[in-house]
Order: C-alpha cells, then sequence, then structure tokens
C-alpha cells in the first residue's frame, strides 16, 4: 500500500473553493450537476423543449442566481426570454460528468445494502454498469444476485484489471472497509464510494465518497429540533437552549454533502 496517505476528497475545504481537475469548475458546482442533470431529464422525458432558469432552479433545488453562475462554467447562458435547451443541457453535463461513456463499477459486500444497490437499475440508465459483485463469505459467493454471480473477493485485481474498473463500491462491514479499500487501489480503482460508517485513507489521486443516512437524519433530526425550539419561542418569546450540538458533532467536513452551502 502506498505511504503518505491523504483521507478523503474533501468537497469544500476551508480557505477556498477547489476546483476540479479539467476545466476549472469549482467542485461545489460538480456536486450540483447532478441535480440539474436529474432535474433535466425529468424535462426531457416529459418531451418539455426548454426551461427557465427559475423553473430549474426550483425542480433542482438549488438557488436560480447559483444555477446561471454555474451553467455559465460550462459556458451555457441559455436565451433570454426562452430559457436554456433541456436537450442540449442534459448532452452537456452528462459530458462533463464523464457520463457519455461507460463507467464499470465493482461493489463488495453483498449484504443487505449491496442487494439493494445491485438491483438498482439505475446505475446502467446514468452510464454505470456494474461490472462484479464481490465478497469473501463464500456461503455467499456464487448467489445470483440481479443477474450477476457473486465473485469471491480473492478475485479483485483480476477483475478491476480485467474490467478496467475505475469506481469500487464498498458496502462491507466497518471493520473490513479499509482494507477492501486498500485492495481496490490496490488493483488500480482511483475512485471510491464507501457507504461504511468509517473514515478511510487513502493515497493522493484517489477521490472518496462517502454516503451515510444516518448523517443526513441527524441533520434533518437538528433542523427539526430547531423548528420546535422556534414554536417554543413563538409561544413565550424566548429561545430555549437546545442541545442540538452533540446531535451532530459526528459530522466530519468529508461527510456533508452541502450542495446549497457549498461554495460556489
Ligand atoms: N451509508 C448508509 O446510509 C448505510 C445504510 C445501511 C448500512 N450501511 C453500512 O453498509 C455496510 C453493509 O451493511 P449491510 O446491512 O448490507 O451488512 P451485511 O452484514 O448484510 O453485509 C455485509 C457483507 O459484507 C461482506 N464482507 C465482510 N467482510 C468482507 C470483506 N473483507 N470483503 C468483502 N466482503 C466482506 C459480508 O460477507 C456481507 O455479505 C455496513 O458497514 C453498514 O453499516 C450504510
Amino acid at each position: 500500500m502506498a505511504t503518505g496517505r491523504s483521507t478523503q476528497h474533501n468537497p469544500n475545504p476551508a480557505g477556498g473553493t477547489r476546483r476540479s481537475r479539467g476545466r476549472g469548475i469549482p467542485d461545489a458546482t460538480v456536486a450540483r450537476l447532478p441535480l440539474y442533470l436529474r432535474a433535466l431529464t425529468a424535462l426531457s422525458e416529459r418531451s418539455v423543449p426548454t426551461v427557465s432558469s427559475e423553473e430549474l432552479a426550483a425542480a433542482a433545488g438549488v438557488n436560480s442566481a447559483k444555477l446561471r453562475k454555474d451553467f455559465s462554467y460550462l459556458g451555457s447562458y441559455g436565451t433570454r426570454g426562452v430559457g436554456y435547451d433541456v436537450e442540449y443541457l442534459v448532452y452537456q453535463i452528462s459530458r462533463e460528468l464523464g457520463l457519455t461513456q461507460d463507467w464499470p463499477v465493482v461493489i463488495v459486500g453483498i449484504g443487505n445494502l449491496g442487494h439493494a444497490l445491485a438491483n438498482y437499475g439505475g446505475f446502467a440508465s446514468r452510464g454505470f454498469r456494474v461490472a462484479a459483485l464481490l465478497d469473501a463469505d463464500p456461503a455467499i459467493t456464487g448467489n445470483v444476485v440481479a443477474g450477476l454471480p457473486v465473485r469471491h473477493t480473492d478475485e479483485m485485481e483480476e477483475i478491476v484489471r480485467d474490467e478496467r474498473v475505475s469506481i469500487g463500491v464498498i458496502t462491507t462491514p466497518p471493520g473490513a472497509a479499509q482494507q477492501v479499500c486498500d485492495r481496490l487501489v490496490a488493483a488500480g480503482v482511483t475512485s471510491i464510494l464507501n457507504f461504511a460508517p468509517t473514515v478511510l485513507n487513502v493515497p493522493d489521486g484517489v477521490d472518496v465518497r462517502k454516503v451515510d443516512l444516518s448523517i443526513e437524519l441527524q441533520i434533518l433530526a437538528f433542523h427539526e429540533q430547531r423548528k420546535a425550539g422556534d414554536d417554543l419561542a413563538d409561544e413565550d418569546g424566548e429561545v430555549p437552549s437546545a442541545p442540538a450540538a452533540a446531535v451532530v458533532s459526528g459530522r466530519g467536513p468529508e461527510q456533508g454533502h452541502g450542495y446549497e452551502e457549498a461554495a460556489g
């Protein structure tokens, strides 16, 4: 394993706007592109030809000034009085996100979550092909999930090389995640989507995105608590002291998605 590891890619580091490699689009803008693409795809499916920045911003849940700024990085300014061409924007954003090419993905850890992800049809329609499902448990290997045989992790290196896999999805228990990550990276994977509740150490040049539904729920709980506090304050004019900080204290900078709050 390489030395000099860094921790995961922080989409919004303190002290400046991080720019993605290549065309100088800020990472915060890149993080919002999938939101625009989802909204645009829905419009495209309804054969809507054009959309205003306000309509699209509302559909994507983003502020419209931010959307116009984001699209200016793509060189897309829309037409006054007409708006943006939906099909062209779908193409432009897909191209920017690298979705016009096929991305083979491996999923490691085919338990409850791995099964659910393997069965999720949305990957293929967005350009992500599940190249292999891997698990360390011989009782699971050989089972067919979503039409694919679960293969043993002993085959990981060979599969990554032969299928030219650059994206690995980790759905193992937390105790196994770092070791799985190390093997994926050593085999040539350069992007990891980590569902295990653990912080992964990776060498420079490897991007890690972390998905944690419990953190999202904790953030909602924080806002719920604030709302409850506001209601009480409305009644008696005082805001009660809320122990909410404890609820969100586990939120590290790499864990928040922060589409709206991220600098753009
Ligand atoms: N991010 C989220 O929102 C979210 C939601 C649910 C679960 N999780 C996490 O996802 C992970 C999986 O959860 P689950 O409910 O599917 O667990 P599970 O126990 O059902 O499945 C885990 C699978 O990983 C396999 N495994 C164990 N060690 C391995 C190794 N070294 N290499 C390859 N495979 C290995 C096991 O054989 C098993 O099939 C856990 O870390 C859990 O905490 C995250």
